[in-house]
């Protein structure tokens, strides 16, 4: 048996071509064109890689983007000043302050004073809190992906054990909170109504708990922590970590060994990351029209 694998490329191609559709509409509604402001502060490689792809997929679905490079050692003050002058600018409509931060900084209070309607990462406590209680303003960019993902192969979550390894605020927590209620805002039923557990650093028998999943997620930034024998033949496992290593990029699965066990798989690179800019497009557009006011 060889896995599929599950294309991020492919779908997010396809998510990209309706969302520019829906850019291109509302521009002709409104005479807007969404705007989404990315805050980077330091020269950290791998989020200058994400800061370009998503400045690029801004222009792919004829958006505009504005980057905001400051310097490693600004000061909270001023860091918090930024981020209330794009809260006030009419023509931003999404705010994206790109983590990691430096240690001297403190993220939470931050990310805190986003303008929840331009809080297009869903990381405002108001938009948890909605999330939570399944009426979200906007869903969480790589969670919202890894459904896309599933969605797009017909991979259905209702009634299975989904067991997810991390419990990340970016990804795992808000993940779970998805897949257990009745209903995906986007999906549909069928997308949500899922057995959940979340595992983490201090789960025992953790091999035990995954050989029970129906579709595994892993997302704890340890590169090539599944291995094989944790995974039911068949399962569909999807792959959220990206690691940097001696031979390149790799996730958290041990992907050329999954191949001969599980029924699906997502690739790193080309996976799960590709969603997620793509969901960050999406949610910028929901911004511009709340803002509109539709
Ligand atoms: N405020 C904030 N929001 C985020 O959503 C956020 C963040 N901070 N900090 C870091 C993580 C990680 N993340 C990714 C974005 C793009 C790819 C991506 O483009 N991946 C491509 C290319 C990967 C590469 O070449 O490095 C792929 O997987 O094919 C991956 C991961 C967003 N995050
Ligand atoms: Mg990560």
């Amino acid at each position: 048996m060889t896995a599929t694998i599950l294309d991020g490329k492919t779908v997010s191609a396809a998510l990209q071509d309706d969302i520019a559709q829906r850019v291109e509409q509302f521009k002709a509604k409104t005479g807007v064109t969404p705007c989404l402001a990315a805050v980077l502060v330091g020269e950290d490689p791998a989020s200058q890689v994400y800061v370009r792809n998503k400045e690029r997929a801004c222009a792919k679905v004829g958006m505009t983007s504005q980057l905001f490079r400051r310097a490693e050692d600004i000061s909270q003050a001023d860091l918090l000043a930024l981020v209330q002058q794009l809260n006030q600018d009419d023509n931003v409509n999404g705010i994206l302050v790109q983590l990691p931060l430096p240690k001297h900084l403190d993220a939470s209070e931050v990310l805190d004073a986003i303008d929840p309607r331009k809080d297009v990462d869903c990381f405002h406590p108001s938009n948890v809190g909605l999330l939570s209680q399944g009426r979200p303003n906007f869903l969480p960019c790589t969670p919202h992906g890894v459904v896309q993902i599933l969605k797009h192969f017909d991979l259905p979550t209702a009634g299975k054990n989904v067991v997810i390894l991390g419990r990340s605020d970016i990804v795992g927590k808000p993940l779970a909170l998805m897949l257990m209620q009745r209903t995906s805002q986007t999906c549909g039923s069928d997308y949500a109504n899922a057995t959940v557990t979340v595992a983490h650093s201090r789960t025992p028998n953790l091999k035990e708990l995954t050989l029970q999943a129906d579709i595994l997620v892993a997302a704890i930034g340890v590169a090539k922590f599944v291995t094989a024998d944790m995974v039911k033949p068949g399962a569909v496992v999807v792959d959220v970590g990206i690691n940097r290593t001696d031979d390149g990029l790799c996730g958290d699965v041990d992907y050329d060994a999954l191949l001969q066990v599980a029924g699906a798989v997502t690739p790193v690179p080309g996976g799960v990351g590709r969603l997620t800019v793509t969901m960050l497009m999406e949610n910028t557009l929901q911004a511009a029209m709340i803002q509109a006011g539709g």
